[in-house]
């Protein structure tokens, strides 16, 4: 390695240390009993590069409300790490926690139940009975019954029987216990499983544990060919029978890829488990489901029901549904939200009426309410009202905080609109909000909201900052931050033609980073970025890696081209069809608008995108080759023609590529003519112009965009003579989001940019 790049990777990766070193809060609960203080408890991660894993710890308050009803949050001196812990989980009056902590290798899972002085129970489930539980905020479900019984979760099911062979290769009938010398195990059958990331992860299925009987059952009555997910418990009805609901994705006709992808069909389930006694010990209610009560869909009228979230009082039950995604067939689209009035003598019908409470948005006017892009919704959302939930939902490029009222409808913009901070729902203390907000310049900051009621007029909101240790950053990041500036950019589209829909002809946009330094004859070098999906977004938070590139005197313009949530469906649903030109023009004229406004200099642009963020990096260089003097590609979409045949979400290619989507055409090989097309719509075919030198960073365990994809182009690259660098992260999936990864992909980029731009 040259002595100057050394330098520049020694310099880079000491200031890297400081950003990487802020951590995130995950989540967070406030515990309130009569007569005593307000408490609070945060999840807090950060990585932890030695063991290339996250480090989660618990910091705990005391939050003393003061005369002018203001709060201050007194902090424990010190965080408590979670070693070995995957998920922790309070129970409905705060008097209980759970802890789970999954097996790693055949071990069984452990439950441990606390209170609040010690443990008080232990249960270790075997594999016989089920695997890991589900903590992938996905199929992720756990839920506590009202009387703190019983605990209804999700996790793998266990392992099919595998064939069992003695020392000379003989079948053993009947197979033998794991354990068992003299014998192994074969393979058994393959099993299908939901793509990226759950590579290898069996069915999720439904489990009920009763924490005195310490009876562990698998739920009856339910389908095996359904993936069980985000379970809760249904308001408390006298007698011996109590339901679940869940959400179940069938695996018909077959499982495709789901993470990223919210049009996987699915609906929500109610299934009867009744308390019976237990004859060994009679006072003691066990928890069983009955196999001639099968599960009902609730949902039927609707392709897509998913976070389903009961109100306080038990009267609703609402969701969200991705039915514009499921119907349209793109991976994401505009959410809706919906409402049933659950039935007060706990008697359930198949189809329950379903009220739409905030419909897909196609085209707002300017100004208004975009449409609902919710990631995941609270599981305890509710104002004291029992009607009115707190939303995080995305708004344009932003993530703000919505009061809806399931009732009437009404969505209120409750965190500040006059500002350029994504802000996002950590919980809620009664009627108050504690939430974090952020800018790519401004690290986290926790917030307090108060509803301050008008008698004339709409609820509004007022929110104090709350100092804590948490995001407290080294003296040298907080200069370079405050070096920074962040505006959000409003960009016109250029190809106007007949036959749009109006919201596709509406203004997109782009976050624009640059330097607060008055003198702009000299032009910080600028890098585009650009995000996958394509249906994803970025966000106007703090992004510590961004925040890194901003800092070593770069210019960022993030552009949210059309398609990107947040703006309404006609403009989500303009793109697929023309991806790689419609996406292509928007980043290009993205680029126009700020050398025209004289923010950037047309000499020094660099690119770079993750995955369809990496079509685009690669498009552009082929298509527009002088512009860029480099670009970095991570796990690149670059030859759809190739990808059809390998990734768990085939059924994407077509979508985006064509348009729309054939019946059953994901699963049949494709047709010369449809490989035609893809090639044609692909950077590939764009390969022999490209000039600028490329960085590929690639995650060899990758099934949705598998490194062919990238290493094919790369390939080209090279044979042509164009400069290129291939770093391939061996155990990585698609998103290189573990520790070191992270970490070395922006190392990496920022000595690669440093190359040809300084
Ligand atoms: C739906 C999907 O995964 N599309 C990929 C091609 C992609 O762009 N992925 C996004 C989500 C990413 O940022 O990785």
């Amino acid at each position: 390695m040259h002595k100057e790049t050394e330098d520049d990777y020694a310099y880079l990766s000491n200031l890297l240390q400081d950003f990487t070193i802020i951590p995130n809060i995950d989540k967070a609960w406030l515990f309130s009993s009569p007569g005593s203080q307000l408490q609070g408890m945060f999840v807090v991660s950060q990585p932890d590069l030695l063991t290339n894993k996250r480090r989660t710890s618990i910091m705990s308050c005391n939050i003393l409300k003061q005369s002018d009803s203001s709060v201050k949050f007194l902090w424990a001196p010190f965080p408590i790490e979670m070693s070995g812990v995957s998920m922790i989980v309070p129970s409905p009056s705060g008097s209980k926690l759970l802890v789970i902590r999954n097996p790693e290798n055949e071990a069984p899972c452990c439950f441990e139940i606390w209170s609040s002085s010690r443990m008080e129970k232990e249960f270790h489930i075997p594999q016989s009975l089920h695997g890991s539980v589900y903590n992938d905020g996905w199929f992720e479900g756990v839920s506590w019954n009202l009387d703190e019984t019983c605990i209804a979760y999700v996790a793998e099911e266990s392992s099919p029987a595998k064939p069992t062979f003695n020392d000379l290769g003989g079948y053993k009938k009947g197979g033998c216990a794991d354990k068992d010398l003299g014998y192994w195990k074969g393979q058994g059958d393959w099993e299908e499983d939901w793509g990226e990331t759950y590579a290898g992860r069996r069915r999720p299925a439904l489990f009920v544990i009763n924490i005195n009987s310490r009876d562990v059952q698998e739920v009856k009555g339910i389908d095996k060919s359904l993936s069980i997910g985000q379970v809760v418990w249904a308001p408390f009805t006298e007698g011996s029978e109590q339901y679940l609901v869940f959400v179940g994705w069938s695996s018909k006709p077959r499982k495709l890829g789901i993470k990223y992808c919210s049009n996987r069909p699915c609906a929500l389930y109610t299934v009867r488990v009744r308390a019976l006694h237990h004859e060994s010990k009679p006072n003691e209610p066990v928890v069983q489901s009955t196999e001639e009560f099968h599960a009902l869909n609730l949902t039927q009228t609707i392709s897509s029901a998913f976070f389903p979230r009961f109100s306080p009082d038990g009267k609703f039950l609402v969701f969200l549904s991705a039915r514009s995604a499921v119907d349209s067939g793109v991976h994401n689209a505009t959410n809706s939200l919906h409402r049933i009035d659950w039935p007060t003598d706990g008697k359930l019908f198949q189809s329950s009426k379903i009220y739409d409470i905030i419909p897909v948005v196609m085209c707002a006017e300017d100004g208004c309410f975009p449409g609902l892009y919710c990631t995941t919704i609270h599981n305890n959302p509710w104002l004291s009202d029992n009607c009115t939930m707190i939303i995080s939902s995305i708004w344009h490029s932003s993530e703000v905080l919505l009061s809806v009222n399931v009732l009437s409808g009404e969505i209120l913009h409750i965190s500040p609109a006059d500002s350029n901070f994504s802000w996002n729902l950590l919980t809620l203390d009664r009627n108050n909000i504690v939430a974090i907000s952020s800018s790519p310049v401004d690290v986290p900051q926790i917030k307090y909201g108060m509803a301050i009621e008008k008698a004339t007029s709409n609820t509004t909101w007022s929110w104090s900052n709350i100092s804590s240790p948490i995001f407290r950053c080294s003296d040298k990041v907080v200069s370079l931050l405050s070096s920074l500036q962040c505006s959000i950019l409003s960009i016109s589209v250029k190809d106007v033609h007949d036959g749009q829909t109006k919201g596709a002809t509406k203004h997109f946009e782009a976050i624009f980073v640059t330097s607060k330094t008055k003198n702009k004859d000299v032009f910080d070098p600028l890098i585009v970025i650009l995000h996958g999906g394509p249906h994803d977004v970025s966000l106007s938070h703090f992004s510590k890696y961004l925040a890194f590139q901003s800092s070593v005197g770069y210019s960022l313009l993030i552009v949210n081209y059309r398609g990107s949530l947040g703006f309404g469906e006609e403009a989500l649903q303009s793109l697929p069809g023309k991806v790689g030109s419609q996406d292509v023009n928007d980043v290009l004229s993205a680029i126009d608008h700020v050398i025209n406004l004289g923010l950037a200099s047309p000499s020094k642009i660099t690119v770079m995108g993750i995955s369809h963020g990496g079509f685009l990096t690669t498009h552009l260089i082929g298509q527009a080759p002088d512009k860029f003097v480099a670009a970095a590609a991570i796990n690149p979409v670059c030859n759809l023609a190739l990808m059809i045949g390998t990734t768990d979400i085939p059924d994407w290619c077509y979508v985006e590529a064509c348009g729309t989507i054939a019946k059953n055409c994901f699963t049949e090989p494709p047709s010369a003519d449809d490989l035609t097309l893809f090639q044609s719509k692909s950077p590939i075919s764009h390969v022999s112009k490209v000039k600028a030198p490329t960085l590929f960073l690639l995650g060899a365990q990758d099934i949705r965009v598998p490194i062919f994809d990238g290493l094919q182009y790369a390939r080209a690259l090279k044979e042509k003579g164009v400069e290129v660098k291939i770093i391939m992260f061996q155990n990585d999936v698609h998103a290189l989001k573990r520790p070191q990864s992270d970490l070395e992909c922006f190392l990496h980029i920022g000595v690669w940019f440093n190359k040809y731009c300084k």
